[in-house]
């Protein structure tokens, strides 16, 4: 199946529930206020959110088309119009995934070493969520099945430990990219935060510009609270992608477009599936075609 394809197939919910009635409202017509109170209200349901809602508006009467659903896909494209990919410029390449338990952070860890091998590189997939002994065996199913290498501790070990042993193995062993599966919970945030920095600081020991990708990932399905949490993680960790997971199961898919609007952060991949190869590059005009007219 083609990129396109699986976007459309992804975003169905959101677009049958919302995105999809825009063309009908808007297509050939001014905004006026009738219109305009319609795709408002669209807009907020599906989790657009209330300060990007008014920006498209302010926008789409600002551009002074005479078809304002071209203007709408001109300022979807315009927010969602960010650098998304992910370039490998060094070897290792580090990448360290963050985000809250149950956000899709293992499975995306494993989709991305699928991704990654694919293209002929090898990969290094590091179980730095100590915190639960399942994490560790859900992440060890994942290497096997993408042939990466594992490098695991004991359930409770130090996980910047972790990290070190498996970014020194990549350096050995000239592995291409080791990506690190982070802790969502810890007892408290503060802790959290002093994990994910401690694990930069010891990697750094290896490599000194490493982590070079640091990946929140969001379950789109959490609408506004998923950003709420975007924004905490952001506070203290250089965020340099959002990783937008389960968009396939949910009618919310606007959430994509508060998150760029308000966390000025380029949304790298989406998650459409739980399948292997349901992880795909974000590709702003793909999404927006799909999400308005699949
Ligand atoms: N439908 C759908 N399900 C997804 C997607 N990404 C992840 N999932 C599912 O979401 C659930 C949680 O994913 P995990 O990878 O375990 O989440 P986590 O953030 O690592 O959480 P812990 O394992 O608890 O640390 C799993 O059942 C995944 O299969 C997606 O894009 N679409």
């Amino acid at each position: 199946m083609g990129f396109f394809e699986k976007f459309k197939q992804g975003l169905k919910k959101t677009r049958e529930s919302f995105f999809g009635k825009m063309k009908s409202i808007l297509s050939g017509k001014k905004l006026d206020d009738e219109t305009k109170e319609e795709i408002e209200e669209l807009l907020i349901l599906s989790d657009v959110g209330f300060e990007a809602t008014e920006y498209i508006l302010n926008r789409i009467e600002e551009l002074k088309g005479e078809d304002a659903y071209e203007s709408l896909k001109k300022v979807l494209l315009e927010i969602l119009n960010f650098n998304s990919e992910l370039k490998i410029e060094k070897k290792p390449f580090v990448i360290s995934m963050v985000g809250v338990n149950g956000s899709g952070k293992t499975t995306t860890a494993g989709k991305l070493a699928e991704y990654f091998s694919k293209s002929g590189k090898s990969v290094v997939l590091a179980a730095c969520d100590t915190f639960r002994a399942a994490a560790i065996d859900q992440l060890k199913v994942w290497a096997e099945r993408t042939s990466s290498t594992f490098i695991a501790h004991q359930e409770g070990a130090d996980s910047a430990a972790v990290a070190f042993d498996a970014v020194s193995h990549a350096i050995s062993k000239e592995k291409d990219i080791v990506i690190l599966d982070t802790a969502g919970r810890l007892h408290t945030k503060k802790n959290l935060m002093e994990e994910l920095r401690k694990i930069n600081r010891v990697i750094k020991k290896k490599i000194e510009d490493a982590p070079h990708e640091v990946l929140l990932v969001i379950d789109a399905v959490t609408g506004q609270n998923g950003l709420q949490q975007a924004k905490i993680f952001k506070e203290f960790v250089d965020i340099t992608g959002i990783v937008l997971t389960k968009l396939d199961g949910t009618a919310k898919g606007g959430i994509a477009i508060a998150i760029a609007k308000e966390l000025g952060i380029p949304i790298k991949f989406v998650g459409l599936g739980e399948g292997v190869d349901d992880l795909k590059p974000f590709d702003a005009e793909d999404f927006v075609n799909a999400l308005l007219e699949g």
